[in-house]
């Protein structure tokens, strides 16, 4: 089965907090969180929630399989392609479309 890079919130962590801490865990990168992707999943009875956001590796950044047996970039066209954990099915469909849609510009701090 397959699933996105993350784990769980720890307790004083923020969602993002984790997902950037996950991310050097798992993958040995470090990157920058966007935008959610799709809504709250309820998970396992509903004593936990899947919240899944788009992310961009940092400049230089390559992701490495440290805490998984593979790791696959998959298009937008390949999503299909993979069994994912059935939980992840929203985020699926929710991600076909933005994987289409061009970058926006990043917009400068102010
Ligand atoms: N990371 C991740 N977890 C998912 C996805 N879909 C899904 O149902 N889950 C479930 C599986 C797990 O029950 C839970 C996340 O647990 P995890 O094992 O990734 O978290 P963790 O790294 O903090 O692990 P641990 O310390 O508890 O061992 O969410 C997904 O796409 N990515």
């Amino acid at each position: 089965m397959w699933e996105f890079p993350g784990g769980k919130v720890e307790p004083g962590e923020t969602d993002v907090e984790a997902l950037i801490r996950e991310c050097e865990e798992e993958l040995g990168v470090r990157v920058a969180v966007g935008d959610r992707v799709g809504g709250d999943v309820l998970l396992g009875h509903g004593r936990a929630v899947l919240r899944v956001f788009a992310a961009r590796l940092l400049d230089g950044e390559q992701p490495q399989a440290l805490e998984h047996a593979e790791l696959r970039w998959l298009a937008a066209d390949q999503l299909d392609s993979v069994q994912w954990l059935p939980a992840d099915a929203p985020i699926v469909t929710a991600l076909g479309p933005l994987l289409l849609t061009p970058p926006s510009p990043r917009t400068p701090p102010t």
